[in-house]
């Protein structure tokens, strides 16, 4: 891939104003990107309580729609167990229903989105474009170990299913980071230091956030 610039990259202030419209409220969008087991969902978590923003997984709320018994149910499960991206429309409508039912205007997106589809397909129905991405850059022999090691009874945390995620990860969702690399939008951070180091970097990245939040 391209010159993704290395943290700490931080966020100018230009970037933290909010430019996109979610009804009638100005929200703040930032894409967190990176493969199965890089730590997305973990630092998602700390940005949360030291940055206010509210996260939404896409991984969750497809996982969250299973459970509810919806008619999309089936469909969802056999394309985790398979590693396969949902189709856009039905996970577009999870991340915007959340976005509207929730009072912050500031939301980390996580996993999301995977593919060109995914991403044109969300600029297209929502017209938010994110604040920017943060990358999270780490090697397929870690995210296996981590992912083999989760232990919460994931049905697609099995190596069939992670050697068929890390191949779409690198054959779908890179070229996502590239286009918005191409952008100058992307944060790249090394994820495969230990927690706590990763966090210092983010923080790095979200200081600006710390100074708008009321
Ligand atoms: N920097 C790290 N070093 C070691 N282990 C980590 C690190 N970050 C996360 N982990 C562990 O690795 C596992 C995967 O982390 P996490 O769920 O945050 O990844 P993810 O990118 O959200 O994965 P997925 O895309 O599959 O949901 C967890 O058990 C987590 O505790
Ligand atoms: N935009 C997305 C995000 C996820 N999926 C499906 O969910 C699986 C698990 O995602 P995690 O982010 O929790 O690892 C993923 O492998 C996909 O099957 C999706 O379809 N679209």
């Amino acid at each position: 891939m391209g010159t993704v610039v290395d943290a700490p990259a931080v966020v100018t202030e230009k970037e933290v104003v909010a430019e996109n419209m979610l009804g009638d409220k100005k929200v703040t969008v930032v894409f967190v990107l990176g493969g199965p087991g890089s730590g997305k969902g973990t630092q998602c978590s700390n940005i949360v309580e030291h940055f206010g923003f509210t996260h939404l997984s896409a991984g969750d709320l497809l996982r969250a729609e299973i459970k509810s018994g919806s008619e999309n149910g089936t469909m969802i499960e056999n394309m985790i167990k398979e590693g396969k991206i949902v189709p856009s429309e039905v996970t577009i409508k999870l991340l915007q229903q959340a976005m509207i039912k929730n009072e912050n205007d500031k939301f980390l997106i996580d996993g999301f989105p995977r593919n060109e589809e995914n991403r044109a397909a969300f600029e297209n129905v929502t017209k938010i474009s994110p604040a920017f991405v943060l990358f999270f850059n780490c090697s397929e022999e870690e995210m296996e170990r981590r992912l083999l090691g989760r232990n919460e009874g994931r049905v697609d945390d099995n190596i069939e299913t992670i050697r068929k995620r890390f191949k779409v990860f690198v054959e779908s969702s890179l070229p996502v980071i590239e286009y918005y690399d191409a952008k100058d939008k992307v944060k790249k951070i090394d994820a495969a230091k230990p927690i706590p180091e990763v966090f210092e970097d983010v923080k790095a990245i979200f200081a600006p956030y710390a100074k708008v939040i009321v």
